[in-house]
């Protein structure tokens, strides 16, 4: 196929620039414990300084790949598939849930909605970003909200984000995980003063599973 082609496919959703994917424990938020398949999409310019995927950044180190070969694989593994990334909004979400819905399974997402959302979600995991603020109907549709403590300022803008987010909405507070030691303490204290959140932790990095 010529480059321009694929270029095309991949404006549509059709491809998408696969990273990796891996047959895991979803370790964060309300299905942490849930055996899941994982596809990881390249590509995000939301330049978390403290990402711990930035190797997914530039989408064109990531081949593009047909989403039939990425839906056909995820069905041998799980009913239950997370797209995450890199920013899957970025892309097209509407085929490769069409796709996986078609074959009965799970759509789950995790995004910071930096991008109008796409796609057909039976769960969409919300971790919203300062640097580049969701927007539209993301907070109406979001089933968690997942807010990365990295200092106390970040209360703040979770308190913030939470105000925008649907009454049905679990609220999470998720310490960045370079500075846990610090922040648990204090995401601790404010979840017994503030029972309306909970504590998430990235426990497949204690499981030293993907
Ligand atoms: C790598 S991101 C990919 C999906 C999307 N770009 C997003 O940020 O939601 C997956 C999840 O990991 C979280 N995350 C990334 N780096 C982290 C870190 N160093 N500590 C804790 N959580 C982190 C993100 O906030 C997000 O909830
Ligand atoms: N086990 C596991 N659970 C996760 N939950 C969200 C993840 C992500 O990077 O999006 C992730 C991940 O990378 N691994
Ligand atoms: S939005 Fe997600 S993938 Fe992008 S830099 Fe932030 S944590 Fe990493
Ligand atoms: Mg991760």
């Amino acid at each position: 196929m010529k480059n321009e082609e694929v270029l095309e496919k991949v404006n549509k959703g059709v491809y998408l620039p696969l990273m990796e994917e891996f047959y895991t424990i979803q370790g964060e938020g309300f299905h942490k414990g849930t055996a899941a398949y994982f596809i990881r999409v390249g590509g995000c310019d939301v330049g978390c300084h403290w990402c711990d995927v930035k190797e997914s950044w530039n989408a064109e180190t990531h081949p593009p790949t047909a989403i039939e070969h990425i839906v056909d694989n995820a069905a041998k593994y799980s009913d239950t598939i997370v797209i995450t990334g890199g920013e899957p909004l970025m892309w097209d979400m509407n085929p490769i849930t069409k796709a996986l819905k078609e074959k009965g399974l799970k759509t789950h997402i995790e995004t910071s909605g930096a991008y109008t959302l796409s796609g057909e979600w039976d769960w969409i995991c919300l971790s919203p970003k300062k640097n580049k603020l969701p927007e539209g109907r993301i907070y109406d549709e979001a089933h968690e909200l997942k807010v990365i403590v990295y200092n106390k300022h970040d209360l703040i803008f979770a308190e913030e984000q939470a105000a925008k987010t649907n009454a049905n909405c679990i609220l999470y507070l998720q310490p960045e995980w370079s500075v846990r030691d610090k922040v648990v303490p204090m995401i601790v204290d404010y979840v017994m003063n503030n029972p309306k959140w909970k504590v998430s932790l990235q426990t497949h990095k204690y499981l030293n599973i993907p």
